[in-house]
Parts: C-alpha cells; sequence; structure tokens
C-alpha cells in the first residue's frame, strides 16, 4: 500500500468526526461521506459538526465533503467505516462501485443485524473484499476524549500487517498512540460484545447498585467475553490487553459511554424506546445482544454467558429488570 493512499471516513456521527479530527493531523487530503447535507453545510461554513463533537474544530481546508457515498468511495484506495452496525447495509445498498479493490476498515463495535456477521466478514461475504485488505479500528478510545486531545490508545488490527502499520501512522500524534494486531476476528467480537456488558452495568447502576457490585460484574464480563471469543476463534490470545479489556473498562465506566448510559435509563425504569428517544447517539449494545445472542444458540458446544443472557431478556423479552439483574448477581463470582 503506498504511502500517498486517499483515505475516506464514512459516517458523521460523534466516531467519524473523531476519525477525520486525528486523520487531518497527518493528512492534507480525507474524504468524508455525511449522509446529512445540511451538516456538511455548516460544516464548510463554521468548521464544526452542528450534531456531534460540536466543540471539536475541524481543519476544513484538507477535507473533502460529500453527500454521496459513490464520490467518497470512488476518489479513495482506503475506506474507514464509522456507520452504526445498524444502518450499515441501508448505506452500502447505495453503492454503484465495487469494493473489491478497496481496503476497508472498520471503526464499528457491532455485528450486522441482516447477516449477523462481524464487519469485517460482512465486507469479505457481501463485497468479495479479500481478507488480506480488511482491517479494524479499535481499542479504549471515547470520541469525546479524543475531542480533548487526551491520551488515547488504538488497536489497528489488519491481516496484513503492512497495511495495519500504514494505516497506524495516519492516526498517530502527541494525543494518540497506535498498537498493532493481527487479531482481526477477535478484536471484532470483543469489541462487540463489550457493549452488551456495558449495558449491563448502566442498569446495575440505575438500579442502585454500587462500585463494588460493578467490578464483580466487570471481572466476569471480561471471563464471559474470553469463552465467547474462543468459541468463535480459538487462537492464543492474551484478553488483558487494552484491545479487549481496555475496551470493556472504557465502556463500563466511563460517563461517556452510550451503552452505560442506555443502560442506566433502563435501570431506571424507562422503556427501550423512551430510553433511545432521549439519545441523540447509538447505543451498539442493544442491537448486538440481539445477535450475540442468536450466534450462541448456534454454537454446539453451550457456552456459559449469563450476562448476555440477562441483558437478552431485559430488552428483548420485556422481562423485568429488577428480577433479572437479581437472578444475575447468584450466577456471578
Ligand atoms: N463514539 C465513540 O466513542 C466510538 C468509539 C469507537 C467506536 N465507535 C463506533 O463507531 C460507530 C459509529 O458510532 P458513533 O459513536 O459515531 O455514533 P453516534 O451515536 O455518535 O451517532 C449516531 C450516528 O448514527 C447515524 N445514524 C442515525 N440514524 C441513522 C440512519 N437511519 N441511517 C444511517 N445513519 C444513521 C448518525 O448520522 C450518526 O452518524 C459505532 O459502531 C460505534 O460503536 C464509537
Ligand atoms: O463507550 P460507548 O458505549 O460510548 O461505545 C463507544 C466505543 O465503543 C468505546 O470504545
Amino acid at each position: 500500500m503506498s504511502r500517498e493512499v486517499k483515505i475516506a471516513v464514512l459516517g458523521g456521527g460523534s466516531w467519524g468526526t473523531a476519525i477525520v479530527k486525528m486523520l487531518t493531523e497527518n493528512l492534507d487530503t480525507v474524504y468524508w461521506y455525511i449522509r446529512n447535507t445540511n451538516a456538511i453545510e455548516y460544516i464548510k461554513k463554521e468548521g464544526h459538526n452542528p450534531n456531534y463533537l460540536t466543540s471539536v474544530e475541524l481543519h476544513t481546508e484538507y477535507l473533502k465533503l460529500t453527500d454521496d457515498i459513490n464520490e467518497a468511495v470512488k476518489n479513495s484506495d482506503l475506506l474507514i467505516f464509522a456507520i452504526p452496525s445498524a444502518f450499515l447495509s441501508a448505506e452500502l445498498d447505495k453503492l454503484n462501485k465495487p469494493l473489491t479493490d478497496k481496503i476497508i476498515f472498520s471503526a464499528i463495535k457491532g455485528i450486522v443485524p441482516e447477516t449477523g456477521l462481524i464487519v469485517g466478514e460482512h465486507f469479505h461475504e457481501k463485497y468479495g473484499v479479500p481478507f488480506e485488505n480488511i482491517g479494524v479500528i479499535t481499542g479504549p478510545c471515547h470520541a469525546e476524549e479524543v475531542a480533548l486531545e487526551r491520551l488515547s490508545y488504538l488497536t489497528i488490527a489488519c491481516a496484513d500487517k503492512s497495511k495495519a502499520k500504514l494505516l497506524a501512522e495516519h492516526f498517530d500524534s502527541h494525543y494518540i498512540k497506535t498498537k498493532i494486531s493481527n487479531d482481526i476476528i477477535g478484536t471484532e467480537y470483543a469489541a462487540m460484545l463489550k457493549n452488551i456488558y456495558a449495558i449491563a452495568a448502566g442498569i446495575a447502576h440505575g438500579l442502585g447498585y454500587g462500585d463494588n457490585f460493578q467490578s464483580v460484574l466487570m471481572s466476569n464480563a471480561i471471563r464471559e467475553m474470553k469463552r465467547f471469543t474462543k468459541r468463535i476463534h480459538n487462537i492464543d490470545r492474551n484478553i488483558n490487553r487494552s484491545a479487549y479489556l481496555g475496551d470493556l473498562l472504557v465502556t463500563g465506566y466511563s460517563t461517556f459511554s452510550r451503552n452505560r448510559l442506555f443502560g442506566n435509563m433502563i435501570g431506571k425504569g424507562y422503556t427501550v424506546k423512551s430510553a433511545m428517544m432521549e439519545m441523540n447517539m447509538v447505543a451498539e449494545g442493544y442491537y448486538a445482544v440481539k445477535s450475540a445472542h442468536k450466534i450462541k444458540s448456534k454454537f454446539k458446544k453451550k457456552v456459559k454467558t449469563p450476562i448476555i443472557d440477562a441483558v437478552y431478556r431485559i430488552l428483548y423479552e420485556g422481562k423485568n429488570a429488577k428480577k433479572t439483574i437479581k437472578e444475575l448477581t447468584d450466577k456471578l463470582d
């Protein structure tokens, strides 16, 4: 991959905005697809995203903004997707260009609901993108802290390490450090699962459980994540690394977490619909738990996942949150 690789960011939410900020520290051309034309006009005029990370000053002189996904794709070699998983299929349906010659990096932390696949596999199966051209941007990193230029670590995973390294160089800055990994499958599943555990943490908090319980929940969550990822892709991985445990902790404990906030509202008695309406943001874990529940039901040898089961029952079977978390407490150690 050449050093002059042309990059497009797809998605105008918090994470897309943070990625654009990070890349324009190093690159003087970044294509940026945002579906909202008014937001594009505002960014061009004011240099800020009107809806997400509104305080971030954007280097508009380096940005090629477009509301046409095909224009961004046509002009770029490497595409970074930061569209919530629930909306990815609908956005990809707008494509009239093949993706087979593109390098695809997913910054999405979820499962594509329509196919039940992690994002990398979705691009491989549905769009014929070879695995060596597929990567993941992950790690414990909140868009809000990138906005504040607080030191953050990203893990860039790709089967072809040279591609991961080159992209990592474009992210590195005085507030971003990057690590390389080739565990695309494990990091993607871990990123999806930690959102479910953060919802559980939020529900418990909303119900009045304290820090003592939260630490037990997180301790059980990392072991559950280890069992799940091992069943999916059994390689020798250190689950305590930042891309797995680190990401779980930031989401489980941070006040910036969308998933924890969503869970907190559920614990306080909001319905799913009203909790979603309160947020201008997307809690990926809501969609992830449905997919994770379906995936685990297909495992030939069963895996113990009491936290996923509890969150699924609360969000999709209408079970009482207080009673379900109480039952969960008896299954944790
Ligand atoms: N925010 C973070 O700190 C962060 C960090 C790492 C990864 N991620 C991941 O990045 C992805 C994007 O999340 P985000 O935080 O930018 O989202 P967000 O919650 O900040 O914003 C919601 C996004 O969803 C889009 N959206 C809403 N309805 C839509 C629809 N019907 N069709 C298409 N798009 C629609 C909005 O335009 C916006 O881009 C998610 O998978 C998330 O897990 C986020
Ligand atoms: O922490 P959340 O729930 O906002 O999710 C966003 C990112 O996945 C954090 O890594």
